[in-house]
């Protein structure tokens, strides 16, 4: 495969000038890998494509919505026929009716939704209308998990459980840092005592219910047996932001795999095919707390907004079909199969895991269960070498040993043997 050398850093500069640091998302910038980012022109299938025509596969696929791959057709044609028609009216349309009945269809636990234009509005709104709808102030996030960057959101409490939170994200008001209580993920005991300790005092627990932005970890079924019982017991709302994992570890989610009820559900990425969306929903009870039924106040100019919701219709076409799921499935095992051996091939610790069309790779002998494992056991400065490698070679990874991966419909097997050769290719000289 032929070494790729584009030369980005102009545009990076141009960008420097009048965009905070160059990007319009922090994780964009390279920071977690270094040298500079690769500046996109074009996407289609499985490849996207840089200024100067190189071509790459593509794992990250937008962070996740592009699970047909990119631009296609038949999502490609509703955006254009959506578009057409006028593109927001601040007025409700049938589209938005469309996918409300798709997805509560599909996902059981809902009974009512709200659209949203990001994942962050999506679990902003679900923490407010879980403190609205119970009366308490404090919540439960974990170590590790990522819910956008509302305020409440962006806490991290200090090392060890029960912490109440200091603010990581500077601009976070202590005062409403000492809401937000951080556990370790995937921890029965550390989540048993802090029920003990908080249990009546909690609004909700919101987590990832399979983790995909401290790289990707699966928690165990004990433990979200365990969250579900405590919840229920306290009457504390159990929020699964499946932003990452909704229709993309299956066509139910990460609620389906574990066979676990939540109360309400966040989402993202894959439901707006790749233009701005976020939804909530969940219990009628709860959900009927919102404006104009309640008095928990959420809105949005652009909601619902026609393009994305026509979008996303055209994306759930595909993914209702016939062995969608089976079919990715199928080829994210056959990846990192490949992945495994060529690493083992060369010498190299390296583990892997995945659930449907989500995978995540580990410079480390032993699977991590939490993020303190991520953080404490696995190489950034190998992966930061390994993500290079590839990247030489025509292969576009997360630029970040914290982000999970992303198989779409579009990657055929001869791109995954050339991901699995570039690989080989790469393990041999780290
Ligand atoms: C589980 C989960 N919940 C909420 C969000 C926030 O969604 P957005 O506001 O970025 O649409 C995300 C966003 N994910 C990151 C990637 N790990 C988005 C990429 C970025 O920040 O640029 C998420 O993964």
């Amino acid at each position: 495969m032929t070494h790729i050398r584009p030369t980005n850093e102009k545009l990076f500069n141009d960008a420097k000038r009048h965009i905070a640091g160059g990007v319009n998302s922090p994780v964009r910038a390279f920071a977690g890998v270094g040298g500079v980012p690769v500046f996109v022109q074009r996407a289609k299938g499985a490849y996207i494509y840089d200024t100067e025509g190189h071509a790459y596969i593509d794992y990250v696929g937008s962070w996740g919505p592009m699970i047909l791959g990119h631009a296609h057709d038949k999502v490609i044609d509703a955006v254009k026929a959506a578009a057409e028609d006028g593109l927001s009216f601040g007025a409700p349309t049938p589209s938005e009716t469309t996918m409300a009945d798709l997805i509560c269809q599909i996902v059981p636990s809902i009974d009512l939704l709200r659209m949203t234009s990001s994942g962050t509005e999506a679990t902003m709104s679900a923490i407010r209308l879980a403190r609205g709808y119970t009366g308490r102030d404090k919540i439960v996030k974990f170590e590790g998990c990522y819910h956008g960057h509302s305020d409440s959101l962006l806490v991290k409490a200090g090392s060890g459980m029960l912490d109440i939170g200091e603010p990581t994200s500077k601009g976070v008001p202590a005062d409403f840092a000492k809401h937000t209580v951080t556990l370790p993920y995937n921890d029965i005991e550390a989540l048993t005592a802090c029920f003990e300790k908080f249990g009546d005092e909690l609004a909700c627990v919101i987590l990832e219910p399979i983790a995909g932005n401290m790289n990707m970890v699966i928690p165990s079924h004990e433990f979200h047996q365990a969250l579900r019982r405590l919840c229920t017991e306290h009457g504390v709302v159990l929020i699964f932001d499946e932003v990452m994992t909704g229709f993309r570890v299956g066509l139910g989610g990460a609620q389906a795999h574990f066979g676990i009820t939540p109360d309400l559900t966040t989402f993202g990425k894959i439901i707006g095919a790749g233009l701005p969306v976020g939804a909530f929903g969940g219990q009628r009870e709860i959900m009927e707390c919102i404006a104009p039924l309640g008095g928990v106040y959420q809105a949005g100019t652009l909601s619902g907004n026609p393009l994305a919701m026509r979008a996303g219709k055209a994306m759930f076409d595909e993914l209702t079909g016939e062995g969608f799921y089976e079919s990715l499935s199928k080829k994210t095992d056959y990846l990192i199969k490949g992945l495994k051996a060529a690493a083992d091939k060369h010498g190299v610790p390296f583990e892997t895991c995945a659930v449907g069309g989500m995978f995540g790779i580990f410079f480390t002998d032993q699977l991590p269960k939490n993020f303190n494992d991520v953080a404490s056991r696995c190489d950034a400065k190998k992966f930061a070498k390994f993500f290079h490698g590839m990247l030489d070679l025509g292969v576009y990874l997360a630029p970040s040993a914290f982000e999970a991966a992303f198989m779409s419909a579009a990657h055929t097997y001869e791109d995954l043997d050339k991901t699995i050769e570039a690989a080989d290719q790469v393990f041999s000289q780290l």
